[in-house]
C-alpha cells in the first residue's frame, strides 16, 4: 500500500471517443508526473470510457490545475486525491461484530489505508461487547419503527461532523430510507451474507438451507434504496454440505463476509471501483 505524499490516484469517467488515453497520459507526462498503474476500459454498450491512474509528481499537486481543467471542459469527470491521505471512513454495525472487528484489526496491521472516524450501533456496546480502541468515537443510536426518522438524522449528523468519506454497513441490519440511502449514494458499502442475487433480506443462510444449496456465499455491495440491488463490488462462496445446520453456515458465512468486505473497502478506498450505471469496473492490482 502507497502512503507517500507525492504518490496520486486519478479516475476518469467520460464519453469513450479515441485519444482519451493520450490526452491523460500526455497531461501528466507535460506536467513531469511519473504514470506507475494504468487500467482502462471502454464499456461498449454504455459508452462510457473509465479509467485509473496512479502516479508520482515531485512538485505541488496545483502544478496539474490547469491541464485537468480542460480535461474536464473536455467532458471528463475527474477525481484525484493524494495516496498519503487516509479516506474518513465511518463503521456501522448491529448485533454482529466480526466484520467491524476484521477491518479495526487489518487498519491497524496497515492492510486497509483508512482512518476511522466513528462506529455507529443501534445496539449499546455493552451488548455488542466488542473492544473499540479509545481513540474512535462509539455512538449508540437506538432505533424502533417509530423513531426511524430521528435516527437517521442522528446518522446524517455524525457523517457531516465526522467529515467521512466512506460509510461501511459492516452487518448493520436495518434497512436505510430512500433518503438516507441516497445522501450516501456511492460512498456507501454494505455486506450482504449472500452470493446476490441469491437470498436477499435480513436472514439467507435459513433461505439457504432451506434451499438445500452446496455452496454459500457473500458480497459487497453499494448502497441504493432498493434492498440488496446496489452495485456489486466483490463476492466470494464457501462449499457446504447436507450436514451443515444454518448455525454451521452462520459460522462458515464470517470468514467470506469478513473477506469479501476488506477487499471491497481496501479497492474502494484505492479508488479501484468505478460505478457503471448498476454494475462496477473494478481495476484490480
Ligand atoms: N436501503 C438499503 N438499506 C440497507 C441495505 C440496502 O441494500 N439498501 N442493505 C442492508 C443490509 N441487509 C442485507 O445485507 C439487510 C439488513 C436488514 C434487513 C431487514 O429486513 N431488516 C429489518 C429489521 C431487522 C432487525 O431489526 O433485525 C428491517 O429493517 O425492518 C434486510 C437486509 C442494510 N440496509
Amino acid at each position: 500500500m502507497n502512503r507517500t505524499p507525492n504518490i496520486y490516484r486519478m479516475t476518469i469517467t467520460c464519453p469513450d471517443r479515441p485519444g482519451l488515453v493520450a490526452a491523460v497520459s500526455g497531461a501528466l507526462f507535460a506536467k513531469g508526473a511519473n504514470i506507475l498503474e494504468a487500467q482502462h476500459f471502454a464499456d461498449r454498450l454504455s459508452g462510457t470510457f473509465f479509467m485509473r491512474i496512479e502516479f508520482q509528481l515531485d512538485q505541488p499537486r496545483d502544478v496539474l490545475k490547469p491541464a485537468l481543467d480542460r480535461l474536464e471542459a473536455e467532458g471528463m469527470r475527474i477525481n484525484l486525491r493524494c495516496a498519503g491521505e487516509p479516506q474518513r471512513v465511518l463503521l456501522l454495525v448491529s448485533k454482529f461484530d466480526h466484520c467491524l472487528v476484521d477491518l479495526l484489526y487489518r487498519e491497524r496491521l496497515g492492510e486497509i489505508d483508512a482512518h476511522f472516524v466513528g462506529i455507529v450501533s443501534n445496539h449499546s456496546q455493552e451488548v455488542l461487547r466488542t473492544w473499540i480502541p479509545e481513540h474512535i468515537p462509539f455512538h449508540h443510536l437506538p432505533v424502533t419503527p417509530g423513531t426511524k426518522a430521528a435516527q437517521e438524522a442522528g446518522i446524517k449528523r455524525i457523517v457531516e461532523e465526522s467529515g467521512a468519506d466512506l460509510i461501511v454497513l459492516a452487518r448493520y441490519m436495518q434497512i436505510l430510507s430512500d433518503d438516507l440511502a441516497s445522501f450516501l449514494s456511492g460512498r456507501c458499502i454494505n455486506i450482504h451474507h449472500s452470493f446476490l442475487p441469491g437470498f436477499k433480506g435480513a436472514k439467507p443462510y435459513h433461505q439457504a438451507h432451506a434451499r438445500g444449496v452446496k455452496m454459500i456465499g457473500a458480497t459487497a455491495h453499494y448502497v441504493t434504496s432498493d434492498l440488496d440491488e446496489g452495485p456489486i463490488i466483490h463476492q466470494d462462496v464457501e462449499l457446504v454440505t447436507h450436514a451443515d445446520l444454518p448455525e454451521d453456515m452462520i459460522r462458515k458465512g464470517r470468514d467470506v463476509e469478513r473477506r469479501v468486505l476488506a477487499r471491497a473497502v481496501s479497492d474502494h478506498l484505492e479508488q479501484r471501483v468505478l460505478i457503471d450505471g448498476h454494475r462496477t469496473i473494478v481495476f484490480r492490482d
